[in-house]
């Protein structure tokens, strides 16, 4: 009678997780009952050879699976714009995880994670603030090049130094300057004692990876379940006390920003634009809405999480592909050479005669790839995904790293090859596949700021400098995983160029 008993329990259990629990779902990879594919991804990391393993196994439609979490996978361009694009309100939601968002930022706010009215209010108001800030006076090139300028010099000025830079810590904290200089108004650069924002990043750095870990992936969901046993409660304890980290930064940032609140005054950073609008709610009506301390806060951590790993990695790869690729660096410095009669500062307005040098851009973008998964996206109404009805609720994930490496679009995925963005007279191409920014409602809301600063940083850097690889140095191309990947850290010498 036991042995019956047990025979059902196994074989409910297998048909369960087997059959019943896929069964409106696309096929799939087969999912180990509570941790998923997750081990798949964990041997195969940072992520594009499980996708597109199971892309040639299942199509470009399929279901994997993160812990008991099934996420449908769209794989190829046309479907991405069908559904995100052309249908994307059904796909505006996001996986709702409020236990751990709990630990992982203050609760369920700012913009990447949150859905309805608090989600829209927001990504409006801060696309708004972003736009405004790049045009008109031009803030945001403003900022972008007083921290150039300064990266510049930081690495003229050491002559010994140029024999052996170490450009990604160069590149991290200029770009972490910049989203803290638009957020709060104040750059790391021009600190005496740097040493507080490295030591902050690596706790950013550290969590985010920890957001990604296999193992944190399996308590997204029941996180409150998992954090009582052994090894999920040390990961779970770890993202903790980094957040308290992180999150004290940005609120003695707030408080003083608080403080020295003058109604009057035009904002010149995020914190006070924020700020001014709480003012104009609260006068319009007694209260402020969506807008408080607690959501500024969340945006703040979603702004300089978002604004700075995607952007400084992608800054890295294309300084790593550069060095092994002098040729290229030769063919921007000589288009440069062409345009500007001096070795001033580039801007934008210089942008449209440097064709070659944005094909770059774009090209180490695609080859950058930082982002292998892409954020989850969940449909907020039943609806279609090809020719698979789909539910509301469902994950959902727009894989742009795999139409980044889509060899029926980019041939020779893996070779650095500005020339496939030109065409045969040298004219930029149009390449409406090359969507490092997702696409739809939940498109990059820093698009336009990363845009600026990816081709401001590159042509200045290569106007002013030559970048070789160190003779006795071994530099890989190999991915380090996390949210984002980067490079292996690396070195390089640097030589004024003269004209
Ligand atoms: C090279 C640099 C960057 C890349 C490749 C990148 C890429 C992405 C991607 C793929 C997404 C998810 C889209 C989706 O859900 O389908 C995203 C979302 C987002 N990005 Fe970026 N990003 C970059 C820079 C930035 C910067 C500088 C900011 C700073 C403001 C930023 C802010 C955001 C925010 C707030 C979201 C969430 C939007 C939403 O959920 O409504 N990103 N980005």
């Amino acid at each position: 009678m036991l042995v019956l008993l047990l025979l059902l329990i196994i074989s409910t259990f297998v048909f369960y997780h087997l059959y019943w629990k896929r069964r409106n779902l696309p096929p799939g990879p087969c999912p180990i009952p509570f941790i998923g594919n997750t081990h798949t991804l964990a041997k195969l990391s940072p992520g594009y050879a499980a996708f597109k393993k199971w892309q040639q196994e299942y199509g470009n439609i399929y279901t994997f699976w993160i812990g008991e979490n099934p996420v449908i996978a769209v794989n190829d361009y046309e479907t991405i714009v069908e559904s995100f694009l052309k249908n994307g309100q059904a796909f505006a939601g996001r996986f709702q995880i409020p236990e751990f968002q709990e630990i992982f930022k203050k609760g369920n706010g700012g913009v990447i994670h949150v859905e309805g009215d608090l989600w829209s209010e927001h990504r409006r108001f801060s696309l708004k603030v972003l736009r405004d800030f790049g045009v008109g006076k031009n803030l945001m090139q403003d900022k972008i090049l007083d921290t150039i300028l300064i990266f510049l010099q930081k690495i003229e000025s050491e002559s010994n130094l140029m024999e052996k830079v170490d450009m990604i810590k160069l590149i991290d904290i200029s770009i972490g300057s910049i989203i803290n200089d638009l957020i709060f108004g104040n750059k790391f650069v021009e600190d005496e004692d740097t040493s507080a924002f490295y030591e902050l990043k690596e706790v950013v750095k550290r969590h985010l990876q920890l957001s990604r870990h296999p193992m944190v992936m399996i308590m997204w969901k029941n996180t409150l379940f998992y954090k009582n046993l052994p090894i999920f409660g040390k990961y779970y304890s770890e993202i903790e006390e980094m957040k308290n980290v992180i999150f004290k930064f940005f609120d003695e940032k707030i408080k003083s920003h608080i403080e020295n609140f003058d109604k009057e005054k035009e904002p010149e950073d995020f914190v006070d634009a924020y700020l001014c609008e709480m003012f104009k709610r609260k006068e319009l009506d007694g209260n402020s809405g969506t807008f408080n301390r607690n959501q500024l806060n969340n945006l703040c951590f979603d702004f300089w999480i978002a604004g700075q790993e995607t952007t400084t990695n992608s800054l890295a790869w294309g300084i790593l592909y550069l060095m092994l690729n002098p040729f290229i660096q030769e063919k921007i410095q000589h288009e440069i050479d062409s345009q500007l009669p001096d070795q001033r500062l580039i801007t934008m307005s210089d942008k449209p005669n440097l064709p070659y040098s944005q094909a770059v851009v774009l090209e180490i973008q695609r080859i950058a790839n930082v982002v292998p998964l892409n954020v989850l996206h969940s449909t907020l109404e039943d609806t279609k995904i090809g020719k698979f009805p789909v539910q509301k609720g469902t994950l959902i994930v727009p894989q742009i790293s795999s139409v980044l490496f889509d060899e029926k679009i980019f041939p020779e995925p893996m070779e650095f090859k500005p020339e496939r963005f030109l065409d045969s007279e040298g004219k930029l191409k149009e390449c409406k596949e090359m969507i490092p920014f997702s696409v739809g409602k939940r498109q990059c809301l820093g698009e336009g700021l990363a845009k600026m600063e990816l081709f401001l940083f590159v042509v200045n850097i290569f106007n002013k400098f030559s970048i070789t690889k160190l003779k006795n140095e071994n530099v890989s191309l190999e991915r380090n995983p996390g949210a984002t990947v980067s490079p292996h850290p690396f070195h390089c010498k640097v030589t004024l160029r003269k004209r």
